[in-house]
């Protein structure tokens, strides 16, 4: 199965994505570009696209969409400020109609920064509730001790429906 992890810059995916595949935390850099990983989780591979989120590259996000059969929105739900932004983009991306068919789990991350909202508190900001035409899962998780992130893997591997 193909996987697309998204989110503004900062929010955790490449540190996301390194943790799942060496179980180790891992010093990062910003991505400039993607980092591609195929993550073994229960007999299913998952071939896993972790794509720069700063602003200047978003417009890129697009040219990964096809063929995703689970989307990774990674927030980093200490950073308030910048919510605004990151409901912007994760709108963008789910209302394309390349991405109408996935499965979307939102990673409520960074919740060892005491502020971080509770994956309730996402769901009310970003009004998921609103979200009838995909499944989608709100997940907490620490990335740098890898809390969470098994979690997140067993729901998309339970609720996914590989089509190749
Ligand atoms: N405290 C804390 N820091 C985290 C967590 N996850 C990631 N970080 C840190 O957040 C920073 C950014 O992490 P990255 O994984 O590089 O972020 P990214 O989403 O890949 O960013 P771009 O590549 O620019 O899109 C790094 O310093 C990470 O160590 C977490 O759960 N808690
Ligand atoms: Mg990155």
């Amino acid at each position: 199965m193909r996987m697309l992890m998204l989110g503004l810059d900062n929010a955790g995916k490449t540190t996301i994505l390194y943790k799942l595949k060496l179980g180790k935390s891992t010093t990062t850099v910003p991505t400039v570009g993607f980092n591609v990983e195929t993550i073994k989780f229960k007999n299913i591979l998952m071939h896993t696209w972790d794509i720069g989120g700063q602003e200047r590259i978003r417009a890129l996000w697009r040219h990964y969409f096809s063929r995703t059969d689970a989307l990774i929105f990674v927030i980093d739900a200490s950073d308030i400020e910048r919510l605004p932004d990151a409901k912007t983009e994760f709108y963008k991306v789910i209302n394309d109609k390349e991405l109408k068919n996935c499965l979307i789990a939102v990673l409520a991350n960074k919740q060892d920064i005491p502020n971080a909202l509770k994956p309730q508190e996402l769901i009310e900001k970003l009004e998921l509730d609103s979200i009838t035409d995909h499944n989608w899962s709100v997940i907490p998780t620490i990335a740098t001790q890898g809390t969470g992130l098994h979690e997140a893997l067993s729901w998309i591997s339970t609720n996914v429906n590989i089509s190749a």
